[in-house]
């Protein structure tokens, strides 16, 4: 029996940063997914081993499952039903196990982070059965896109689609969804695995890739929206590599020296969050109704990338794609952690395919990538295959 997983990733279109600090955000899932699947052995295999196949990087690690009981001992937990986070002690003994392995390149040190969360999601969710678990990924890594969520989600729905805590029909055929309580248990879980990525998640990113759609996000708590017109995005990846964490903790260091002039950028942030939902929401039934929203999106657009230049992370890579844009009158803003990584502009329905055909080549002379991304699709999915057993 093989299950199969897929969880998009995200833009968020207001509030990154802010959010950790307890402001409003919006965000929209985008259809570019990370694939997870997952096959236990049968017992004429026997095998012993744990196998994580991260097929886009050509990496496979492999554990014998009694070294990571030895390893875990008592600080382990079998408890699918249960989300609970890794504590330090315990992420150190997982990395331990990761780094033995020597085959993470030093200058992806993050990636790390990611095979940690794998350890111990697999091991809360499945306990020590081998298996073998294989992720694949359309999104760029580390870009702003929601990667590292996307790959907790998959994993997580994966894992606790074999496990007692959820009950899909393993004879449907097709992709299928997780009921509401199911959702909200994977999200938890994946939620735990962001943390061992990034240190202090605000849980938006998980969220959006567990519920896909539209959403509002604000102290933990999700409000789903209904958008009222289509929004074109182009995404502009700067190519500039940059870990969340790192860029997470650079904007807490910020508030801690000027908590006062934080909590008004904050402040501000909550206040723009709060109108792009709204606008996206409201009702618009013609041209000039569209036209108008998209203008007042735009505007909140800059008024939000001039505040996350306040917090510190921009970069001279997404200032490039900003004035390439505005040159066209188009507006933009950096997605996710920002410090390279992508960058949104909005594409007003009425543009002239000509205009965008000439900023994206513009920006694709700057070394970077341009495309354009479906919004608001389904978040978490699972499909099972009863024939495949596992290589
Ligand atoms: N397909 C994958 N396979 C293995 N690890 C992954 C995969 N996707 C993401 N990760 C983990 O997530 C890390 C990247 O997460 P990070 O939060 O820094 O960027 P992001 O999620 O792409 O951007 P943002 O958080 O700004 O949306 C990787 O270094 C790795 O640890
Ligand atoms: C930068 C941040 O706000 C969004 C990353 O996509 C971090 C988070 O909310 O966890
Ligand atoms: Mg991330």
């Amino acid at each position: 029996m093989e299950v199969r997983a897929k969880a998009p990733g995200k833009i968020i279109l207001a509030g990154e940063h802010a959010v950790v600090h307890g402001s409003t955000a919006v965000a929209a899932s985008i259809d570019l997914c990370t694939y997870v699947s997952l096959t236990f052995p049968t017992n004429s295999d026997n095998d012993d081993k744990l196998r994580l196949h991260l097929d886009d990087m050509a990496l496979n690690f492999f554990w014998p499952v009694g070294k990571i009981k030895e390893a875990l001992s008592e600080k382990g937990s079998h408890a699918p039903s249960s989300p609970k986070s890794c504590s330090a002690e315990t992420i150190n003994i997982l990395a331990a196990l990761v780094e033995e392995q020597n085959i993470i390149p030093e200058a992806n040190i993050t990636l790390g982070a990611g095979v940690t969360a794998f350890l111990w999601l697999y091991t809360c969710i499945q306990g020590y059965k081998p298996a073998t678990v294989i992720v694949t990924s359309e999104l760029p890594l580390g870009s702003g896109l929601g990667s590292s969520a996307a790959f907790c989600v998959s994993l997580a729905g994966a894992l606790l689609a074999l496990s007692e805590s959820t009950n899909l029909d393993p004879n449907q055929q097709g992709w299928l969804s997780f009921g509401e309580k199911e959702l909200e248990l994977v999200n938890k879980w994946a939620f735990e695995g962001e943390k061992i990525i990034h240190g202090k998640p605000s849980g938006i990113d998980n969220t959006v890739s567990t519920y896909g759609n539209m959403i509002k996000f604000k102290s933990g708590e999700l409000m789903r929206l209904k958008s009222n017109t289509p929004l074109k995005m182009l995404i502009t990846n700067t190519n500039v590599g940059r870990n969340t964490k790192a860029l997470v903790a650079g904007v807490s260091e910020r508030t801690v020296k000027h908590p006062t002039a934080m909590a008004a950028v904050f402040k501000a942030v909550d206040s723009i969050s709060n109108e792009v939902a709204t606008i996206i929401q409201s009702p618009a039934h013609d041209d000039t109704a569209v036209t108008e929203k998209e203008d007042k999106l735009e505007e909140l657009m800059e008024m939000n990338q001039g505040l996350l230049q306040c917090m510190g992370v921009s970069h001279a890579s997404i200032e490039t794609v900003l004035r390439t844009t505005l040159k066209y009158k188009l507006a933009s803003k950096l997605t996710g952690a920002g410090g390279g990584g992508c960058v949104l502009t909005l594409l007003p329905t009425l543009s002239s395919g000509i205009v965008v055909d000439k900023v994206i080549k513009e920006l694709e002379a700057c070394g970077f990538q341009c495309f354009i991304a479906g919004i608001g699709g389904k978040g978490l999915q699972i499909s099972f295959n009863s024939s495949a057993s596992s290589s």
